[in-house]
């Protein structure tokens, strides 16, 4: 690490405002940590009567119901309303992404804008990450992606948490960044491989799927941490052949989203897991649920761009038959169980 990785949280600094897209519960957290130390906030939400709630009552009941949002953060349904800012992050789901930023207008007089990806997911039909969707929507944007162990509920009350900072840019951007994003309670760690933490969040939630059935099963602790070790082994061998490096799934955007994920029912991710290890179809652990389990969407995309790079994802395989229906819970981990003995290591190459 060099010294000028470094950055302070903004001592002196004008308190410049700065967009979110998606008043989710992430959007809305990260709204509230932005603006707890009174920088002005401008969160673009799709719902007039979220909007309305979130101005008048200073409350997100459908998403972040635990949540008192400062009063710097102003919701508007207006995206022209963050046109000028040169700070953007976009927080709403993967699967829309591109159709949201496409609404986005450029910046007055052209001046260039960050935009800071924080959805976790990778585009169904496209097979894109979120970087290739955000460029084709906002050409000129400089990406960065922000992406770990972040349980909305926690940062929006002001509990400790750090997270990957990827930053296209390379330490300009970061220095930028940094001030802008850190906060005492939430430190950001430079990185400037975007697509090693983009894949570690997108694969975490498919493996956040697998240890819920797990625990839905019963099939206890030991299996689970053998889940998470293989899976991170999948992780690792999809990253590495789309070059990202082994350092970033070791670190807060991969290991440490996995640590969080994999072993808790806060987690939508794993609680939909629960529910199919339970017997539960897809459809019916998801009805009505106005809530995102990324991991839902990502598996089939990512099985198909795992086999089409003949690599092996057997844990990923699993999560897509239990999600298709094509087998019960039970029989799946059979088949997993079954699968041939071999080395622990070569996560490099194509071998499960
Ligand atoms: N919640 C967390 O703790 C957390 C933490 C880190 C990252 N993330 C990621 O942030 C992203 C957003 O998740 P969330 O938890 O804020 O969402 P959420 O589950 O709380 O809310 C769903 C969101 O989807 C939006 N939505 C629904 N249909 C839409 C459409 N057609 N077009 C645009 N938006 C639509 C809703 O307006 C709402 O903002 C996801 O990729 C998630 O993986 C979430
Ligand atoms: O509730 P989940 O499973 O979407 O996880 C939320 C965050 O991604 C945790 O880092």
């Amino acid at each position: 690490m060099s010294g000028g990785q470094n950055a302070t949280i903004g001592a002196g600094a004008p308190l410049a405002p700065v967009g979110v897209i998606g008043a989710g519960a992430w959007g809305t957290a990260l709204a509230c940590m932005l603006a707890s130390d009174g920088t002005p906030v401008r969160l673009w939400a799709r719902e007039g009567a979220l909007v309305d709630e979130i101005n008048q009552t200073r409350r997100n009941t459908p998403y972040l119901p635990d949540a008192t949002i400062p009063p710097s953060v102003t919701a508007t349904t207006a995206m022209a309303d963050l046109a000028d800012l040169a700070t953007v992050l976009v927080v709403c789901p993967a699967q829309h992404v591109g159709s949201v930023l496409a609404q986005l207008p450029p910046r007055a007089g052209g001046a260039p804008r960050d935009l800071v990806l924080c959805a976790k997911g990778i585009e169904a039909g496209t097979g894109r990450l979120m970087a290739d969707v955000a460029r084709a929507a906002v050409p000129d944007a400089r990406i960065a992606v922000a992406s770990g162990p972040t349980f909305a509920r926690e940062v929006a009350l002001g509990m400790p948490t750090a997270i990957t900072l990827a930053c296209s840019g390379g330490q300009d951007q970061w220095q930028r960044l940094a001030p802008v994003i850190a906060r005492p309670a939430f430190r950001p760690y430079y990185s400037d491989d975007v697509v090693g933490a983009e894949i570690g969040g997108a694969v975490k939630n498919v493996l956040a799927i697998a240890c819920g059935v797990v625990e839905g099963l019963g099939l206890g602790e030991n299996a689970r941490a053998a889940l998470i070790a293989r899976g991170f082994a999948e992780m690792s061998r999809f990253g590495l052949s789309r070059g990202g490096r082994a350092e970033t799934f070791a670190g807060l955007c991969g290991m440490g989203d996995l640590v969080l994920t994999c072993a808790s029912t806060a987690s939508r991710n794993y609680s939909l897991g629960r529910a199919l290890g339970q017997g539960q179809s897809a459809q019916q652990a998801l009805a009505g649920k106005a809530t995102v389990a990324e991991g839902a969407h990502t598996a089939p995309v990512l099985r198909d761009l795992a086999r089409a790079a003949g690599l092996a994802m057997p844990i990923v395989e699993a999560v897509c038959s239990l999600l298709e229906g094509s087998a019960p819970a039970h029989a799946v981990v059979a088949q997993l169980l079954a699968r041939p003995l071999r080395a622990e290591t070569g996560m490099a190459g194509g071998a499960a």
